[in-house]
């Protein structure tokens, strides 16, 4: 019985339930019929209104539409943009993604390289780098000697001192070792000091393999280089002009059996001025060859490179951008431009002892500072264009040896000459070129040494120096210098200067007087 009025009592409750959702329903639709007549009575209240304001209403409505269609434009444009943004976002991850997992992937599949004998080099190579005491490669000989021995042509970048002249020297000599031709291969520097330094590095890594070397440049006699031709070397290396003087001149002479063609500085290389030697080296060499390109400031801009036709060049850049190395200290003192021999001078002073390489601007520049400081006692020398090759080869080889400790030069030994005992670099002059100051304070804290460079910045050099800070991505710190003692020094350079000024003049004349109706200035080897 229970159980009966339970069932009831709860039909009756489903029943009233019932009703009261179709009365909430019927009062739902009721009130949407309330507000639809409203809106009616609205637009026909709009429709009836008197037609004072028609015309305006009309321009009201095209304004409104306007404004309408002009958010909506705006609206869409906004998220046209956001979508656009977003869809780039994910393509850059997705890169960037794709790039670390390829990367990744490579590392994993590369060889771990540790030591020389990794790189699977004859045991004549691998005696030959025990003996220059090169214990393991550096990162630009990990990555390149490689695909180098592979058949590849590579354009390599690392920075100043990292070893990159046996980079390209190793694989072209073990090619060398299999191939036993004479006119083998050739590298090109653009200054003749380079170009025999370059030669002394392929003479040591081919010590023993018997290797016939030649060294092509200008300012040396060519008969005797001729003779030298003649002997059938294996490795030429030359400055473009000297030799494109010898693919015209000495008979029996061709490169027509060439398979390895290197530029070392190369960017230096495809430069205007080099261009029409060049283009003519690369007329006559045959077209199936390897070629290398190296430098610290390498570019990876292809019309640049177009020159040198290169055929898929594997690219090793062991830094991003061009750089200078960690272990070198840069610093710059701010000067007036009209005491910027005393401050040379209380440099020197502050660094006495120390092997110190000078770099200004022009020939003259080198010559006068060079004789000024020697008129106060220190010993320096100068190295530029405007001295005979033998009168250059003396200054280097008395800077080497310790004999003379401050070398006064302009551009023609700022890239690629490898003096290990460079304490410090000064920019007399600042470079026009950037490029240039990172290849000028690269003689020093070479091959993992520290070392320290100091430039002299006049209120004419402010926007050079923006653009130096700007390519190696650092600002130069000041240096801390004592300016009261600089004062004191002022008079006594002043004078000597006036001296030195006087001399230069007559080495000028003499020189002149010697070079009559003979080319003169090589600032840098075109020749
Ligand atoms: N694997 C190595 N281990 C130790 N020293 C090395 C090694 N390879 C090269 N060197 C030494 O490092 C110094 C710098 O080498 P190199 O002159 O080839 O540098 P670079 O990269 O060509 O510099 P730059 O850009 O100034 O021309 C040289 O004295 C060279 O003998």
């Amino acid at each position: 019985m229970s159980l009966a009025v339970s069932r009831i009592s709860k039909k009756d409750r489903n029943v009233k339930k019932t009703k009261k959702i179709r009365r909430n329903n019927e009062s739902v639709l009721e009130l949407a019929e309330k507000i639809k007549k409203n809106y009616r009575k609205k637009q026909e209240k709009k429709q009836s209104e008197p037609h004072l304001g028609t015309i305006s209403n009309e321009n009201n409505d095209t304004n409104k539409d306007k404004i309408k269609q002009k958010q909506k434009q705006k609206h869409k444009g906004v998220v046209e943009k956001v979508e656009k943004e977003e869809k780039e976002e994910k393509e850059e991850k997705e890169e960037k993604e794709e790039k670390e997992e390829k990367e990744e992937k490579e590392n994993n599949s590369k060889p771990n390289i540790e030591s020389f004998s990794d790189l699977n080099l004859i045991p004549e190579l691998l005696e030959a780098c025990e003996k220059l005491n090169f214990k393991k490669p550096t990162p630009i000989q990990i990555e390149s000697i490689p695909p180098a021995l592979e058949g590849n042509d590579i354009i390599g970048l690392a920075q100043t001192g990292s070893g990159k002249t046996a980079a390209f020297a190793i694989p072209i000599l073990q090619a060398l070792w299999h191939a036993r031709t004479s006119y083998f291969a050739c590298v090109l520097a653009p200054t003749r000091e380079l170009a025999f330094q370059i030669k002394e590095t392929f003479d040591a890594l081919g010590s023993d393999m018997g290797l016939r070397s030649c060294c092509i440049v200008g300012g040396m006699p060519m008969v005797d280089q001729s003779i030298q031709l003649m002997k059938k070397p294996h490795v030429i290396i030359a400055t473009p002009g000297r030799l494109v003087d010898h693919l015209e001149n000495t008979k029996g002479f061709s490169l027509k059996s060439l398979q390895y063609l290197i530029m070392d500085e190369a960017d230096r290389l495809l430069e205007l001025e080099f261009g029409p030697a060049i283009d003519t080296i690369l007329r006559v060499i045959p077209n199936k060859r390897r070629t290398f390109l190296f430098s610290a400031t390498m570019t990876t801009k292809l019309e640049k490179l177009q020159r040198a036709s290169l055929h898929n060049p594997v690219k090793v850049m062991i830094s991003d951008k061009y750089s200078t190395v960690d272990t070198l200290i840069q610093r710059l003192i701010i000067c007036p431009s009209s005491q910027k021999n005393t401050y040379l001078i209380y440099l020197l002073n502050e660094n006495i002892g120390k092997s110190i390489i000078v770099f200004t601007r022009t020939c003259a520049h080198a010559q006068r500072s060079s004789l000024l400081c020697r008129s106060l006692g220190f010993s320096a020398i100068p190295l530029h264009g405007q001295l005979t090759q033998t009168q250059r080869i003396g200054a280097l080889n008395k800077f080497k040896s310790g004999a003379k400790l401050i070398l006064f030069a302009t551009d023609v030994a700022a890239r690629g000459l490898d003096i290990p005992l460079v304490d410090l670099v000064i920019n007399y002059d600042i470079p026009t070129d950037s490029k240039a100051y990172i290849h000028r304070v690269g003689r020093t804290a070479r091959a993992g040494k520290s070392g320290k460079s100091i430039s002299l910045v006049t209120q004419y050099d402010i926007e050079l120096l923006h653009r130096i800070e700007s390519v190696i991505d650092m600002k130069i710190p000041k240096e801390d210098v004592d300016r009261d003692a600089i004062l004191t020094l002022h008079d006594s350079t002043e004078r000597a200067y006036g001296d030195a000024i006087r001399k230069t003049r007559e080495f000028q004349e003499n020189r002149r007087f010697k070079s009559k109706g003979r080319r003169t200035n090589n600032e840098e080897d075109k020749g």
